[in-house]
């Protein structure tokens, strides 16, 4: 009981969170799981990627796996391992680093977007959809990480249960003393926005840890030493602003000032804006009426909204910036272009079902959202499913669940439905709280899944899928238009900063082209002045003052902290290196082609490299220096309509509602999983006080009846959960079937008769095949028996014509052996005979010569003796 946190109903794998790590996460399991049949072993979340990874394989088609559950029931933790695996799985043979990247990914979205919550000491307060996308061989691509419905937890948090996002908590921890005294960091009880809520701690927490770790992870996926000190000084500047507090300035009129002005200075430090400017903003309003400019005094309630919406809208702002970055790392070449086939699994874990003891407008959206992943689920597991079983005019006994479209239509239906009405009433300036309660109660009074306290309470109860929870309708107008207004906007884009001012630029292509139109200018007064210097020298005339003459320029132009020669040919080395690598606008899209034929843009590089300090900077790959690639994302992420509405810049149009927004958001992520084909892990929360290893019955049973699982046992025990259509069943079992069979539905019963399958556990429609799991894996068993048979004999035959050419081989060498022998014997014989000839020619004619000899010797003798008688 306490160490099985993993079990299936059907496909649907069912987590139950233990919130201790167990041994069950081991590394050998990433293997033990890799391309095994569902429910062969161990249920594992491995199991269920590893399905899924195959399946997209086979069958050429994208997949996508959601989970689900309330908060603090292990969505997240779900997600990391599921990742981990599906990187794992292909990192056969490729090493782009994109696996790294994927998952250094994990704990800066996670320390940006998420918070300790009374539910969940790691709630993600946004929802993510990541989408890992393969090669056709299976090889990681690339992934594409998309954040839906940002903003869940309020910045200048009012609520006591949700602490702030923990990236705060870890740069006031973390930070050395030279980043606290460069940012002016303070302790966190000092900061308004950190000193409201309850203070979670967590036993054996390690902020400093966590902020090492932190910057680690940012390192991993591409954030320099430069970009993490910007993003840690806005973090800063957001605090401060919280700490600016109003008091009106006399009693007879409404105008107003800030008590603390000694935090302007920091703040306009820190956002490099003027702290003129700053003041003004944060005090005044500026309208323009017919031709002319007003300047309104805020009232005190309204300044205070508005310092918060611009510390609110200045995060979100930062928190998409980074996820178009990380995604921006994540991309590849391949994904640019367009006839390379891609498949991608994407795994969506998006914040789970909240009910606290004061619920908001964040609550409310974030339960709309699960609702709509609920309604998802019912109509893959219910509907769709019983649906086709009628269309396929099989017989079938109808499985009841409950449907929450009725709750769905109440909330989004167009135009009663609550959130239209919270838009309308939004809209009216002399709309409030009670206008709006009203509102619902007058249109929706005889719907039974809302509901109004009996007690004068400003709050109306919803009965969702997962209980009925109680929303506080205060603020719910002022959350829902919570746009910053323009003249805030004016104010960060007009910040030195470039890091700012691109934040809150319209879009990411035009700020890339502004960077290096501002790049090449850059570079342009160097080269003069370097040229300048140059002649200088070389007429013998005073350096010193043609430098300072450059210094000034500069100053004015943007150089007025790198007052060194060190520090100012340093940015404009990097400058240069930017221009050269990222071209020029108006060169078109295609801008690296011009620098391939050595022109121009070569020159200052040259430049650079004859100096002996010049250090080469890591190279970016190529496709994120062009355009196109930022193009590309514009058009994937949300990142675009997101931030710009927020930011109110769409000047002329009105901006949507965050509710509106919010909806928009959802649909284009179920548009998403629409497309895809899913698979489902349902989390769940063991105990509600996140003690390890602690199992609360009840608590078990309520979400396991509310996430409809009884309703799934039962349609997937009464449920065909394989079906094939006649021809994917052929296809599929051909090895079984007789060659040429005819896909027809009389050959597939007649093929079931004769494999004795069991009649109660499949039936034949009019175009599919519908079969329990049982008999899916009795056919499977078969097919892979017959699999084996055939390869066997294939595997035989193969030996005997291996033997047989193995014995031909031998035979042949052997004749050849015998052949060469013979000539050998043969030529032997006739050496032999040929010598025996010579000696004994050689033997005759010794003989023939000492008789010679002899008979020549005795004539001599003869003729001797002659002469001497
Ligand atoms: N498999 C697991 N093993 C050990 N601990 C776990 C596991 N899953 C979750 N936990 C613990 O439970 C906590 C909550 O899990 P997690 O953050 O994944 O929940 P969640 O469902 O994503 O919640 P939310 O919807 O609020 O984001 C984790 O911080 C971790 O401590």
């Amino acid at each position: 009981k306490h160490e099985k946190i993993y079990t299936y109903v059907g496909s649907i794998l069912i987590v139950i969170n233990p919130f201790k790590f167990l041994p069950i996460y081991n590394p050998k399991y990433v293997k033990m799981y890799d391309n095994h049949q569902l429910g062969k072993l161990e249920p594992h979340i491995y199991a269920v990627a590893d399905v899924a990874y195959h399946a997209m394989l086979q069958r050429r088609k994208n997949q996508c796996i959601v989970i689900s559950g309330e908060s603090g029931s292990g969505k997240t933790q779900s997600t990391n391992f599921l990742i981990h695996h599906l990187t794992a799985l292909s990192q056969k043979g490729f090493a782009s680093g994109v696996e790294q990247i994927i998952l250094g990914a994990g704990p800066v979205l996670e320390a940006f977007g998420n918070a300790k919550t009374a539910h969940n000491n790691n709630s993600s307060r946004f929802g993510k959809f990541i989408q890992v996308n393969y090669q056709e061989t299976g090889t990681v691509l690339g992934a594409v990480k998309e954040s839906h419905m940002t903003r869940m937890t309020q910045i200048e948090g009012q609520k006591r249960e949700i602490a702030n996002y923990h990236v705060f908590y870890y740069l006031l921890a973390g930070a050395s003393e030279e980043e606290r005294l460069a940012f002016h960091l303070k302790q966190p009880e000092e900061y308004h926005y950190l000193n409201q809520q309850d203070c979670f701690t967590v036993e054996g927490e390690d902020l400093r840890h966590d902020f090492e770790r932190l910057q680690l992870a940012m390192e991993m996926v591409g954030f320099l030493p430069k970009t993490r000190r910007q993003i840690f000084s806005l973090l800063s500047a957001i605090l401060h602003l919280g700490n600016i507090c109003y008091k009106k300035k006399t009693y007879r009129d409404d105008s107003i000032d800030i008590c603390n002005p000694e935090v302007l200075p920091i703040v306009s430090e820190l956002l490099e804006v003027k702290e003129e400017m700053l003041f003004e903003a944060l005090v005044t309003r500026k309208t323009v009426t017919v031709g002319e400019k007003l300047v309104l005094p805020y009232k005190l309630a309204e300044a205070v909204t508005v310092r918060n919406s611009m510390a609110k809208s200045l995060y979100s702002a930062l928190f998409d910036w980074i996820v178009f970055r990380i995604n921006h790392a994540l991309l590849n070449s391949k994904d640019l272009e367009q006839n390379i086939k891609t498949l991608s699994i994407g795994v969506l874990d998006i914040f789970g079902f909240e009910d606290y003891e004061n619920n908001s407008f964040e609550q409310f959206c974030i339960n709309f959202a699960n609702e709509r992943l609920q309604h998802y689920f019912n109509q893959h597991i219910f509907k769709l499913e019983q649906e086709e079983y009628r269309t396929e005019d099989i017989s079938w006994h109808n499985i009841d669940y409950i449907d929450n479209s009725c709750c769905i239509n109440l909330i989004s239906k167009k135009p009663t439905g609550l959130l239209h009405l919270l838009d309308e009433e939004s809209n009216f300036p002399q709309a409030t709280n009670q206008t709006l309660l009203d509102k619902f109660k007058h249109q929706h009074e005889d719907n039974s899944y809302i509901e109004f306290p009996a007690v004068m309470e400003p709050a109306f109860i919803i009965k969702h899928y997962a209980g009925k929870v109680k929303y506080g309708v205060k603020d719910f107008r002022e959350k829902n238009t919570d746009h910053m207004r323009p003249d805030i906007v004016a104010l960060l884009r007009s910040s030195k900063n470039a890091f700012i001012s691109g934040m809150i630029g319209l879009d990411p292509v035009a700020v890339f082209r502004w960077a290096v139109l501002r790049a090449f200018f850059r570079a342009m007064v160097a080269f003069r002045e370097a040229g300048k210097r140059h002649i200088q020298r070389k007429t013998g005339r005073d350096t010193a003052s043609g430098l300072s003459d450059t210094m000034e320029r500069c100053k004015e132009e943007k150089y007025s902290k790198a007052a060194n020669t060190d520090k100012l040919y340093h940015r404009l080395h990097e400058d240069v290196v930017h221009l050269y690598t990222w071209g020029l606008p108006w060169m078109g899209e295609r801008n690296q082609n011009l620098y391939a034929s050595r022109s121009l843009a070569q020159l200052p590089l040259i430049f650079l490299m004859r100096n002996k300090n010049f250090k080469p900077k890591p190279v970016l790959p190529k496709h994120l220096l062009e355009v196109n690639s930022l193009k590309h994302l514009t058009r994937l992420t949300l990142q675009d309509r997101i931030t710009k509405s927020l930011l109110h810049l769409h000047k002329k149009k009105k901006p949507p509602s965050i509710s509106a927004q919010f909806q928009a958001s959802l649909s284009k992520l179920m548009e998403t999983l629409d497309q895809a084909e899913p698979y489902f892990v349902k989390c769940i929360r063991s105990n509600a006080e996140k003690l390890p290893l602690r199992f609360n019955d009840a608590l078990v049973l309520r979400q396991l009846r509310y996430t409809g699982m009884l309703e799934t046992v039962r349609i997937r025990q009464s449920g065909y959960s394989c079906k094939y259509s006649f021809q994917d069943f052929v296809s599929h079992f051909h090895v079984l079937l007789p060659r040429n069979i005819i896909p027809s539905k009389f050959n597939i019963q007649d093929f079931f008769r004769k494999v004795n399958l069991n009649s109660d556990n499949y039936q034949v429609g009019k175009t599919m095949v519908f079969l329990k799991e049982q008999e899916r894996q009795h056919l499977q068993d078969l097919l892979h028996q017959e699999v084996l048979r055939r390869i066997i004999l294939l595997q035989r035959w193969f030996r005997v014509l291996l033997c047989r050419q193995q014995f031909l081989h031998l035979r042949r060498a052997s004749i050849i052996i015998q052949q060469r022998w013979r000539e050998q014997y043969r030529r032997r014989h006739m050496a032999a005979v040929y010598i025996q000839a010579r000696w004994k020619g050689y033997r005759e004619s010794k003989r023939y010569q000492e008789q010679r000899n002899k008979i020549i010797l005795l004539q001599a003798a003869c003729r001797g003796f002659r002469a001497r008688q």
